[in-house]
């Protein structure tokens, strides 16, 4: 009875556990003690997994958040789905398989439906191909189609630190220094500046990041490979703010219409299957409305925005006040104390953008309405 009452949070409250599943760097960097505090006094509580230990001999949990890869951790999510059919798994691990392969990330694009916008943009993805071996890479028939400079990435986005290690190659003198299996994706001046947008759920946030330079037309004659990796990343400890901004001067840069960036994500996400996820837009130089995806990110660093707890604590009470519905748990207004009566999580709250350079998508809510605080 004792942890019965414990699990109800005191005075009948019904409380709620989430388990994390995180490698130990994603970890420091995503489980704030501000996250956890936020997401405690909404009834909700975050438990480490512990990775080391069967995930079936831990728990229980309402609900389950994790960014690990292997066969041994996907057998066990499978089981925990199967033993706890209730419980919620952000994500599944079969939609977050999809990133891992950079052709397979941006086929998803292809399969996006969205309405022809008046004021004119467009979107697609950069005119890529998969080089599987050396052989093919000499093969001149296989790249002919590509214009360079071309990015050649891993094939593999596995989350390693080899996943993220890019050439820029100017000709195609250049090829002979890669490494297959590799994607060949034509490099598209874009003002040196990247657009990520973020989404958690229904919530959307676009931020600006910097980006690549431009590539001049002499300099598409070297024979010279550029090495980078991650140019847009920040440290996990950097938030993007103003002072941000003014440093990589990309104040002025202009942000891509919220309402597009907001279809794009809902198209992703309906497509996708994916709750958590954040993506990678640039703006072709050539055309100024025509946008690129370039890279689809499976839970990326939230916590590098500012206001992060609000966004995902919301959505842990979206996905929580979903299942509840789902298993019938009606909430009556009141009805405090019975079984199946829910006190659920306390979803008000204020929930503000922060300031012109993020634009901030709430579910239903307009761009004049994301000052206002969020009931969902
Ligand atoms: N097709 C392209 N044209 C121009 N610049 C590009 C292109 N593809 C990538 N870039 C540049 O290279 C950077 C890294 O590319 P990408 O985002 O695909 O790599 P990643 O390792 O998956 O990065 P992330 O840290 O976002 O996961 C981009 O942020 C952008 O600056
Ligand atoms: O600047 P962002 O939030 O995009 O940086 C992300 C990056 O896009 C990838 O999502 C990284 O994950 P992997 O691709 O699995 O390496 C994130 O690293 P993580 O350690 O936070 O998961 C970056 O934060
Ligand atoms: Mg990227
Ligand atoms: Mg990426």
């Amino acid at each position: 009875m004792a942890e019965q009452e414990e699990r109800r949070g005191g005075e009948g409250k019904r409380r709620f556990r989430i388990g994390y599943a995180l490698a130990p760097k994603k970890q420091q960097s995503f489980i704030r003690d501000s996250l956890v505090s936020l997401a405690r006094s909404r009834g909700i509580d975050l438990i480490r997994v512990d990775t080391d230990t069967p995930l079936s001999e831990q728990g229980p949990f309402d609900c389950l958040l994790h960014k690990l890869y292997g066969d041994d951790w996907k057998r066990q999510l499978r089981e925990f789905s199967a033993a706890n059919p209730n419980a919620a798994v952000l994500d599944s691990p079969e939609a977050i398989e999809r990133l891992h392969n950079r052709i397979s990330m941006l086929q998803v694009v292809s399969e996006l439906r969205i309405e022809c916008r008046s004021s004119g943009e467009t979107f697609g993805i950069p005119k890529q191909i998969v080089i599987y071996d050396k052989e093919t890479l000499f093969d001149r028939q296989a790249w002919e189609t590509l214009k360079f400079p071309v990015i050649a990435k891993p094939l593999v986005a596995d989350g390693s630190a080899k996943s993220h290690k890019m050439a820029l190659v100017f000709s195609h003198d250049g090829l002979n220094k890669l490494k297959p299996p590799i994607v060949l994706q034509e490099f598209v001046n874009h003002g040196g500046v990247i657009f990520k947008v973020y989404v958690v759920g229904e919530r959307v946030r676009c931020v600006k990041r910097k980006s690549l330079p431009d590539v001049s037309e002499e300099k598409k004659v070297s024979d010279e490979v550029l090495s980078f990796s991650q140019v847009s990343n920040l440290a996990a400890n950097q938030t993007i703010d103003d002072s941000y901004y003014e440093m990589m001067h990309l104040g002025d840069a202009e942000m891509p219409p919220l309402s597009f960036v907001t279809d794009i994500a809902r198209g992703l996400r309906q497509v996708m299957k994916l709750n958590l996820f954040n993506f990678d837009v640039i703006r072709d130089s050539r055309y100024g409305n025509r946008y690129l995806i370039i890279d689809i990110n499976y839970f990326p660093g939230y916590a590098k925005m500012p206001g992060y707890e609000a966004v995902l604590t919301d959505f842990f009470c979206d996905v929580l006040n979903k299942k509840t519905e789902e298993d019938g748990g009606a909430i009556e207004e009141g009805a405090a104390g019975s079984e199946r009566s829910w006190q659920g999580c306390d979803v008000s709250g204020s929930f503000r953008g922060d300031g012109d350079q993020d634009n901030l998508q709430v579910p239903g809510l307009g761009m004049e309405e994301k000052e206002s605080s969020v009931q969902v």
